[in-house]
C-alpha cells in the first residue's frame, strides 16, 4: 500500500463533509458561533490537548526510526505549545472546569486505549485525524470565508490554516504511510477501522461543545 493516506481520506470523505456542514464549524466560518460555545470548547480542547500530547509521545518511542521518533515527541512539545497559547488567548482567566466532558473524556481514553495496547500502525491511524482534520477545516475556512478582517476567532482559523501546521500535518501522512506500505492486509484493516473512528470523534467532539455536553448524572 503506497498511499494507504489518499485510499483512507477517499474511505472517510463523507464524515469529513459532515464536520464541515456542522453548525459549530459553519458558525465559527461566519464569527456567529456564541462565545460560551466556543470558551466550552477551547476549555475542553485544553484538556483533550494535555493527554493528546503524552499519545503523541508514547506513538514516538515506539517508532523504531529515530527520525520519526523526533518528530512525535517534537509535536508533543511543539505544536501543543502553539495551541496551549492559542487557547490563552481566547480563554484569558475563563478556564471553568478541569473535567472532561462524556465525548472529551471518551476521546482522550480511546487514543490512549490504541497507543497503549494495540500496534504501532493502529496508533498512528488513530492519532492522525488530530492532524488532519483540523488541517482540512482551516483550508476550508481560510478558501471560503469572506470576513477576515472582522472574525473574532480568526487566529483559531489561522493556526490551522497555516504553513507550520501544514508541514507537521504532511510529516505525519508521509510517517504513517511508510508504515502503512509494510503492514499486512489484516493490520491494514485495522488501520482503517481507527482512522474512521477518531474521524468520527472529531465530529462527536464538535457537536459536544456545540450542545455544551453535560454528564448524564
Ligand atoms: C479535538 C482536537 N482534535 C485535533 C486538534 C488539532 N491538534 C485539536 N486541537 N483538538
Amino acid at each position: 500500500m503506497n498511499n494507504w493516506y489518499k485510499e483512507i481520506s477517499e474511505k472517510t470523505d463523507s464524515i469529513l463533509q459532515q464536520i464541515k456542514e456542522h453548525s459549530f464549524i459553519k458558525e465559527l466560518m461566519a464569527g456567529t458561533l456564541p462565545k460560551e460555545v466556543f470558551y466550552f470548547y477551547i476549555n475542553q480542547d485544553t484538556i483533550y490537548l494535555a493527554e493528546y500530547k503524552k499519545v503523541l509521545a508514547q506513538v514516538g518511542i515506539m517508532c523504531d526510526d529515530e527520525n520519526d521518533t523526533q518528530f512525535f515527541l517534537g509535536s508533543a512539545t511543539g505544536i501543543i505549545n502553539v495551541e496551549n497559547a492559542l487557547h490563552q488567548n481566547f480563554l484569558k482567566d475563563e478556564m471553568t472546569t478541569n473535567e472532561a466532558s462524556i465525548t472529551c473524556e471518551l476521546y482522550i481514553s480511546y487514543l490512549s486505549r490504541m497507543v497503549h495496547t494495540t500496534s504501532l500502525e493502529e496508533g498512528l491511524a488513530a492519532v492522525l485525524p488530530c492532524f488532519t482534520i483540523y488541517k482540512q477545516v482551516g483550508d476550508y475556512i481560510l478558501a471560503n470565508q469572506s470576513n477576515k478582517g472582522e472574525n473574532p476567532y480568526q487566529d483559531w482559523i489561522n493556526t490551522y490554516g497555516g504553513e507550520a501546521f501544514a508541514n507537521s500535518v504532511n510529516k505525519a501522512i508521509e510517517i504513517t504511510n511508510k508504515y502503512a506500505s509494510k503492514a499486512s492486509p489484516e493490520r491494514l484493516e485495522k488501520m482503517n477501522k481507527a482512522f474512521e473512528k477518531a474521524s468520527k470523534l472529531e465530529w462527536m467532539f464538535w457537536d459536544s461543545a456545540y450542545n455544551k455536553e453535560a454528564w448524564k448524572i
